[in-house]
């Protein structure tokens, strides 16, 4: 039945919940009766507000929830004799609540403190959940003056115990879990009424139970803050983790080339150790190699330089074409005197923000000295180095070249660093880099000659297996021109080829095959050509074939074909025997006579009608030949020996004498292919009509050909 010491509990706020427990414990344990009359009570109260400013104090407040089991119902039952029986009060009377009172007064001589509080709280929005109405009286409304009484030592036990239970039901669950389960509080209460209505619990053992299942709801409101800690410390946990990515992500390379990009923060190179690259692995460019050769030396002993007082350059500066193998002198230095390697591009200071590439020189050149004796080396120096020309597209450039300056000048020759830069084109320098104390040594690294061509592809060569009749020299005599790298595609090239065909070994075929590509572009296989353009194509290249054949100063024939490649039907490939460093009067004309004989050859066998588009290159190379005779090499007697470089602000006199004389120099060259085809017509018929069978011949089989013998069928 009703009774307040079983309810309240010694905690400050928790027993309030449950003196609403208690409250409505009456009701619904009650009889039938009771209940009626309570419905009906709860009919006429909602017309009832409670004074908006009630006091309001809690349990604790009141000294009630020091209170042991039983002394609440002794206190009761002290200030409302006869309270605890009075249900018949709540059933008998089918009054208004205020009339219920001043009855309760007028019987009993005090007012009905109970009942007004029921009225104005519990009962004022009867359709409300329980939940909520219990929610509401987290305070009690208090309209008597009562006095407390607390001891310290039963405060203690009480914590005591209740943060031993604590710990009990810590273990049973993740607290987080618990949390859950045990927030829905005004259930808890609600249970509590069935629970003593369906256990039957005896009278006697109610205030225990009730005991207990108030410390199980404090549990619940300690686990509901142990959630709320680990949610906080969860949330702190994921929050460092997500710090500990970011910093992962800018780690990460990819994205810290933009952080880079941006801030400029950590520009410097990792240096690199240089020992596997040697002088040893640079072919053909002997000259470039004796001249920094004495770099190496001061390198790797700089006493021996500074002890006569004499400097070595800081900065040595390699030019030549891409491909050349600048880097790979540059490296073999820093290998060969065993020094650490920085390598930057001059692009990667080109940057568009303010004071960026001029940070990153100073990285680079800080980390440099801290390592010294070493190697700096920066590709590309004409995009950092080039003339300080304002440019929208390089608005900083200035800043940085000015600080590659100041780092330049900032260290003494004798501290070990020594700055390696490479350009393609020394003229777009900025002039303060190239004067002496800087860039002050020039190293030109050239295109290789027929001797370094050929020691470059046997040093590449020997990498691949390849036949012992492969002939590195005629392949080099046939690749004027050709850089350090394009050599290397080159046998590389031959080595993918021999490998697609199901080759052991690499021979010539593959290495011609690798070089044509490379110079006229892909095979067209594939392309049906009909016998009228194959028969003319052939008569084609005959006529350039036989013309280079029977004319003194031509180069020899190396090949003809009638292989479509690239834009071309055909070609006739021709090989110096030596680089030339010069060419005559009469190895001009004979260039010039030999590009004719295609025109020539198609004119003579189809007629003037049928000649082709086909020549139209044959005579832009003539035509190139004849104009740079005429107007740069003073090879025309009417005009004698001067250069005329901007034709286009001549006289017109001078104009049309220089192209006279280049239509003269062109016609006889005309006459003179026309009159060699006319001469040889049957070793002209006989190598067209061997091409259009074979396709493809090379110097012997064309000799063997134009000697009248016969071909052995491949
Ligand atoms: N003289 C050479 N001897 C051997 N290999 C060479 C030579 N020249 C070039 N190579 C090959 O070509 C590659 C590219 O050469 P490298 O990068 O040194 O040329 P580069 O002159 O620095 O070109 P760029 O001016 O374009 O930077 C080298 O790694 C090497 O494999
Ligand atoms: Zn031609």
């Amino acid at each position: 039945m009703f009774s307040l010491s079983s309810t309240v509990q010694p905690q400050v706020t928790v027993p309030l919940s449950h003196l609403i427990n208690a409250f409505h414990s009456p009701k619904s344990t009650s009889s039938v009766s009771a209940s009626v009359s309570q419905s009906q009570h709860r009919d006429v109260v909602p017309e009832h507000e409670a004074p908006s400013n009630e006091p309001v104090l809690n349990l604790r407040d009141l000294g009630l929830s020091e209170l042991k089991i039983g002394q609440i119902d002794q206190l009761v039952d002290h200030l409302l004799p006869g309270f605890c029986k009075g249900k018949n009060i709540f059933s008998h009377w089918h009054t208004s609540h205020v009339s219920a009172q001043s009855f309760f007064e007028n019987k009993y001589g005090y007012i009905d403190v109970f009942n007004t509080l029921r009225s104005s709280c519990l009962y004022r929005q009867h359709s409300r959940t329980l939940k909520s109405i219990c929610s509401d009286l987290q305070y009690w409304p208090v309209f008597i003056q009562s006095r407390g009484f607390k001891t310290l030592k039963s405060r203690t036990r009480r914590l005591q115990s209740t943060s031993e239970r604590l710990a009990e039901t810590q273990y049973i669950a993740p607290s987080f879990v618990k949390g859950f389960l045990l927030r829905d509080r005004g259930s808890d209460v609600e249970t509590l009424d069935k629970l003593m209505k369906t256990k039957n619990i005896p009278e006697a053992h109610q205030d225990a139970f009730k005991t207990g299942f108030a410390e199980g709801f404090l549990k619940a409101q300690a686990l509901t803050q142990k959630t709320n800690d680990s949610l906080r410390r969860t949330r702190l946990i994921l929050f460092v983790l997500l710090l500990f990515g970011i910093y992962g992500l800018l780690k990460n390379p990819f994205l810290s080339v933009r952080f880079r990009t941006t801030t400029g923060l950590d520009s410097a190179v990792d240096p690199v150790q240089m020992k596997n690259v040697t002088f040893e692995h640079v072919k053909g460019v002997e000259e470039a190699k004796q001249e920094l050769q004495e770099v190496v030396e001061f390198l790797k002993n700089p006493q021996k330089f500074t002890v006569l007082g004499g400097k070595l350059p800081k900065g040595i500066l390699l030019v030549g074409p891409p491909g050349t193998g600048k880097t790979l002198l540059a490296r073999a230095v820093a290998g060969e005197a065993d020094v650490p390697f920085y390598y930057a591009s001059g692009s990667e200071f080109d940057e568009m923000f303010v004071g960026v590439g001029a940070s990153r020189i100073r990285n680079l050149f800080r980390e440099a000295k801290a390592n010294a004796p070493c190697v700096i080396f920066i590709d590309e120096l004409d995009s950092v180095g080039g003339k300080r020309i304002e440019s929208p597209m390089h608005p900083y450039s200035r800043q940085t070249i000015n600080q590659l300056l100041a780092e330049m000048d900032g260290f003494k020759p004798n501290e070990g660093v020594i700055i390696i830069g490479a350009t393609n084109f020394p003229e777009a320098l900025d002039n303060a880099l190239i004067r002496p104390g800087r860039f002050d040594m020039q190293v030109t690294v050239p295109r290789p000659d027929v001797k370094g061509r050929t020691e470059i592809l046997k040093w590449y060569l020997n990498k691949i297996k390849f036949d012992q009749s492969v002939d590195p020299e005629i392949i080099a005599r046939g690749t004027v021109g050709f850089s350090g790298a394009e050599l290397e595609n080159l046998v590389n090239q031959a080595a993918l080829k021999a490998a697609v065909d199901g080759k052991e070994m690499v021979t010539m075929k593959e290495l011609e095959f690798s070089k044509d590509k490379i110079l006229m572009g892909p095979e067209r296989r594939s392309v049906e050509i009909d016998n009228k353009n194959k028969t003319i194509t052939a008569y084609h290249e005959s006529g350039h074939a036989i013309i280079a054949y029977y004319t003194k100063d031509a180069m020899p024939i190396n090949k003809a074909t009638i292989m479509p490649r690239g834009p071309t039907l055909g070609h006739v490939s021709l090989l110096p025997e030596n680089d030339r460093w010069n060419e005559t009067r009469a190895q001009l004309l004979a260039q010039m006579d030999v590009s004719m004989g295609g025109r020539v050859a198609e004119e003579l066998i189809f007629g003037t009608d049928h000649i082709t588009t086909g020549a139209s290159s044959d005579f832009d190379n003539a035509t190139k030949i004849a104009k740079r005779m005429v107007t740069k090499f003073g090879m025309s007697e009417k005009l004698g020996v001067m250069t005329y470089s901007d034709t286009g602000k001549l006289s017109p006199e001078t104009q049309s004498a220089i192209e006279q004389e280049i239509r003269i120099l062109l016609r006889d060259s005309y006459e003179r292919a026309k009159h060699i085809l006319k001469t040889h017509a049957k070793e002209h018929k006989n190598l067209a009509e061997a091409l259009l069978i074979y396709e493809t011949l090379d110097a012997k089989e064309i000799q063997i050909v134009l000697e009248g013998k016969k071909l052995e069928l491949r």
